[in-house]
């Protein structure tokens, strides 16, 4: 079909038929009606001749010839022609006789005897004579025209179309595989196309040229648009429009973070304005519509805060963009987050008010120390406004006030880059001088350049006359004036530190016996007074070149180096001894004191200062125990009671967790009736290696060491079982007394585990008696007071231990809430003999029944002693006369008997 319309079409064929039309539609019609005609024109002189053969007379017949009505008669393809006589008006139609040249003549008599000639031309059979040889050369025609149209169309179809498909499906391919320069012109056939392949190649290449460039061109506008981008995340910046007609916020990707959005969220000025923080939000909105209103640009800085409660703070700057009419068609701008410049700005800010509102001096001076800022403290401290002194360099760093080395060490390390720090002299500008402790720091620009000093300025001149105070109190008593214990201890240690020592050295320590009791009834303002009187006398004692020091509290020491003569040691400790016990006048009062002695010599007691001292103290402590107001040498059983006490200290905690300590009980017997009515409790240590223990050995170093509440613990503990044990046998009218250490008294606890106790055992508290000493009440005698008034409410009775000895006195004790006097052994111990003691004794029995005391006698041996007691209305009576301290079974067997009695 494709063919056929080719071969239809083509210019041959269009030719041909234009050929044909002109044959067929002009030249044949015309040459036609000439053949015709002329054969008419050949018919009618044949009539003619007809006539004249028929002798017409020619006259006549030239007289009607030319009226000869020669009718043309159209019928199919013949053309009728007649002769007609003119007289004749009749005709009548007699069928033809007789055909030539495809003519029929006929001829017929009509009416008159007058012949009509007449005759048939068949104009089919004349035009087809004259067709007939034009008819061939149109199919002559036709059939070439065929021929070279098929011909062209093959041909075109071979030349022409083929390779053009071809080519087609190339350029399809090329276009398919986007690579223009694969254009595989080969198969493409035909030197009709090589000038198109050639120039689609060209083509083609300067296609992918442009390609190449066109790539590059948009990978490099990639890469712009990623860097844009970048470099928008980076500065934190965004670009944004506001379309006013949509009232509708167009923004870029980098927005979404900056204002806290989420992704892809539409934006209009209502949803803009609910992402502002709340405290912004009007003037946002007051901004925004002056913008659209004013068509003015503006500058905001508000913060936008997220559901989360995030905010960030953000600027905005922004540009009217007017439409053809004038009027705000858009706002746009960019928008930059600037929480972080906020942030230092706000750091800055703190900074800067810091600075200016320092309690320390500031200058900031320029890198050769030009000042370029001082602080309202500075003016505060030197009296120099800023005015003043921009562009001096500072005196504090000049040399002029400077020790060299100091200048030179400072300027070296600042220009190092270091800090320093360091004190430094200043000038004020009233002229007069003050100290300062300065701290220099270098300031270096983001080049790692030195730029600036900051200089921070502390006024010490206060501190440093303080600090000489200081120094005078490190080392000397502010009381006595005398050298304190540091500077004792630093005396010592040179000593030890000589090699060769040529003489011996000694050291007496001291304390003032019953100083607390002076201080609590006298006061402290006596008790000063009386200190600094000791350390008069003290140094009243001694040569030049010994030293006497405060230790602390009416702790004293002495160093005696060196020692030319030993014997003259004990002239000087007894000259101490006798210088104390002089009565002293403090207040109109007259106080008597003592005090006890302990020595060491420099090197043979002790390897170091420490031990040194710890032995001399030992004897000190040897001399109380001895009665006081005597001195002491330290001797090696002293250093074994000092290896006891590293022992003890050590074994006891063990000791009561493996259940060796014991409690025996010493029957309290009714002088009056003889019968047992109480018990104190003593504790023991059933040693592993010693034996049975005293208490006398290991209390005071439990005391020491704390270990004292433990064991307490366990005492009162095993003392509740005991009672408890005592009701269960019918025997609760006993009463058990025990021991409490002033370290066991000070336990905040102790009040607590009393109750506890109580309640644990189910004991009867008026069956508990709580024994404290003297001693104990010296610390906080409020609270010691309060104390005691707490353990009577719970109905326990206090006794107070060992009365007499100390510096007892009936007007202090009558303060205190204590049930039941204990009258120390030292004062029976020696009834009949000495009647001081006896006196003594008799007194306080006397006092402490009018202060509604129960007396209990310790130590009564002899029936002397029971019977002297019990003369002066002592109610109990406590000693090895009645019994010894026993276990508790043992005291059992004893109670059980006393009640069968
Ligand atoms: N020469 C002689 N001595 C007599 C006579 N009658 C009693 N003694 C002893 O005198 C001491 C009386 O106890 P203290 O004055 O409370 O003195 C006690 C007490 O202060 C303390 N102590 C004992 N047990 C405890 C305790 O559980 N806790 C506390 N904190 N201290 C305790 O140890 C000190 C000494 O206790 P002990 O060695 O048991 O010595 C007991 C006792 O055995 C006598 O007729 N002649």
């Amino acid at each position: 079909m494709k063919l056929f319309t080719a071969v239809l079409l083509s210019p041959v064929s269009i030719l041909m038929i234009v050929l044909i039309l002109l044959i067929e539609l002009v030249w044949l019609p015309d040459i036609s009606s000439k053949v015709l005609d002329e054969r008419v024109a050949e018919v009618s002189r044949s009539i003619h001749l007809v006539g004249e053969t028929l002798q017409l007379s020619p006259t006549t017949s030239q007289q009607w010839l030319p009226s000869l009505n020669v009718d043309e008669v159209k019928e199919g393809s013949w053309r009728k022609i007649f002769l007609i006589s003119p007289d004749t008006n009749d005709t009548q139609l007699i069928p033809p006789a007789e055909y030539a040249n495809g003519a029929r003549f006929i001829s017929f008599p009509v009416k008159n005897s007058q012949l009509i000639v007449g005759a048939w031309i068949n104009s089919h059979a004349v035009l087809l004579h004259v067709k007939a040889p034009v008819r061939r050369f149109e199919m002559t025609v036709l059939l070439w025209g065929i021929f070279f149209s098929v011909l062209s169309v093959l041909l075109q179809q071979h030349m022409l179309f083929k390779p053009l498909r071809q080519l087609t499906r190339e350029i399809d391919e090329v276009v398919a595989s986007g690579n223009v320069t694969a254009l595989d012109n080969s198969h493409v056939k035909g030197a009709l196309f090589e000038p198109l392949i050639g120039s689609l190649t060209k083509m083609c290449h300067a296609i992918k040229k442009k390609c190449v460039e066109f790539e590059s061109a948009a990978k490099q506008s990639l890469i712009d648009e990623e860097r844009l981008n970048k470099a928008l995340d980076i500065s934190r910046l965004g670009c944004w429009e506001w379309i006013l007609k949509e009232d509708r916020f167009w923004y870029s990707d980098s927005l979404t973070s900056i204002l806290l959005i989420k992704d892809n969220q539409q934006l209009n000025l209502e949803s803009f304005i609910s992402g502002v923080h709340p405290a912004d939000r009007s003037e946002v909105v007051k901004k925004l519509r002056k913008m659209r209103d004013d068509a003015q640009s503006v500058e905001l800085c508000f913060r936008v805060s997220a559901l989360s409660g995030e905010y960030r703070h953000v600027q905005l700057l922004s540009t009217v963009v007017l439409d053809s009419q004038g009027g705000v068609s858009r706002i746009c701008g960019i928008c930059q987050d600037i929480t972080e410049h906020k942030n230092i700005e706000a750091s800055l800010k703190k900074l800067s008010s810091a600075i200016t509102h320092s309690g320390s001096s500031v200058l900031i001076t320029d890198v050769i120390g030009a000042i370029e800022y001082v602080n309202p403290k500075y003016t505060e401290t030197t009296g120099y406004l800023l005015a003043d002194v921009v562009g001096q360099q500072p005196e504090l760093l000049s040399r002029k006030l400077m020790k060299p080395d100091c200048y030179e060490s400072l300027w070296q390390s600042l220009l190092s880059g270091q800090h320093w720090r360091g004190e430094l002299r200043g000038r004020k500008k009233d002229n007069s001088t003050f100290w300062s402790l300065v701290s220099i720091s270098p300031i270096n620009n983001e080049y790692g350049e030195l730029t600036h000093f900051v200089i921070v300025c502390e006024d010490v001149t206060e501190l440093k006359d303080a600090h000489a105070r200081m120094e005078r109190l490190a080392l000397y008593d502010e009381l006595t004036g005398l050298p304190n214990r540091r500077f004792f201890f630093s005396e010592l240690s040179r000593l030890f530190e000589q090699d060769v020592m040529e003489y011996p050295s000694v050291v007496m320590l001291l304390d003032l016996d019953f100083f607390k009791t002076v201080n609590d009834t006298q006061g402290h303002a006596a008790g000063d007074r009386l200190l600094i009187e000791v350390a008069q006398r003290l140094v009243g004692t001694l040569q030049d070149g010994d030293i006497a020091a405060r230790l602390g509290g009416d702790e004293f020491a002495i160093l005696i180096n060196p020692v030319l003569d030993v014997d003259q040691i004990e002239v000087i400790a007894q000259r101490i001894l006798n210088e104390i016990s002089r009565p002293f006048y403090i207040n109109e009062h007259e106080l008597q004191i003592s005090t006890s002695l302990g020595l060491a010599w420099l090197p043979k007691d002790g390897n170091t200062p420490e031990a040194l001292l710890k032995h001399a103290d030992l004897a000190m402590y040897q001399a109380k125990e001895l009665g006081r107001n005597q001195y002491r040498f330290f001797t090696e059983s002293l250093h074994d009671q000092l290896q006891a006490y590293i022992r003890f200290s050590r074994e006891m905690p063990k000791a009561l967790e493996t259940n060796s300590f014991i409690l025996e009980y010493q029957p309290q017997v009714s002088l009056k009736t003889g019968a047992i009515i109480g018990v104190e409790a003593l504790v023991r240590w059933d040693h592993p290696e010693l034996g049975i223990v005293s208490p006398q050995r290991f209390i005071s170093v439990a005391e020491e060491t704390g270990f004292i509440v433990p064991l307490g613990r366990w005492v009162l503990k095993t003392a509740c079982k005991t009672l408890k044990h005592l009701a269960l046998h019918q025997m609760s009218h006993i009463k058990v007394a025990i021991n409490l250490s002033s370290r066991q008294f000070r336990d905040p606890n102790l009040l607590t585990m009393i109750r506890q106790m109580l309640q644990e055992y189910d004991v009867d508290p008026a069956c508990l008696e709580l024994e404290i000493t003297e001693s104990l009440l010296m610390h906080d005698i409020g609270l010691a007071i309060e104390t005691l008034k707490e353990l009577q409410a719970l109905g326990i009775t206090i006794a107070i231990d060992d009365f007499g000895i100390g510096y007892s006195s009936f007007n202090y004790l009558k303060t205190l809430p204590i049930n039941v006097l204990k009258v120390d052994r030292e004062f029976i111990k020696d009834i009949p003999d000495h009647l001081d003691d006896m006196e003594i004794t008799a007194a306080m029995i006397s006092m402490a029944h009018r202060l509604g005391m129960t007396v209990v006698a310790e130590g009564i041996e002899t029936q002397v002693q029971q019977v002297f007691l019990e003369e002066h209305h002592c109610d109990i009576g406590q000693g090895y006369l009645f019994s010894r301290p026993i276990e508790l079974s043992k005291l059992m067997v004893l109670l059980t008997k006393q009640d069968a009695k």
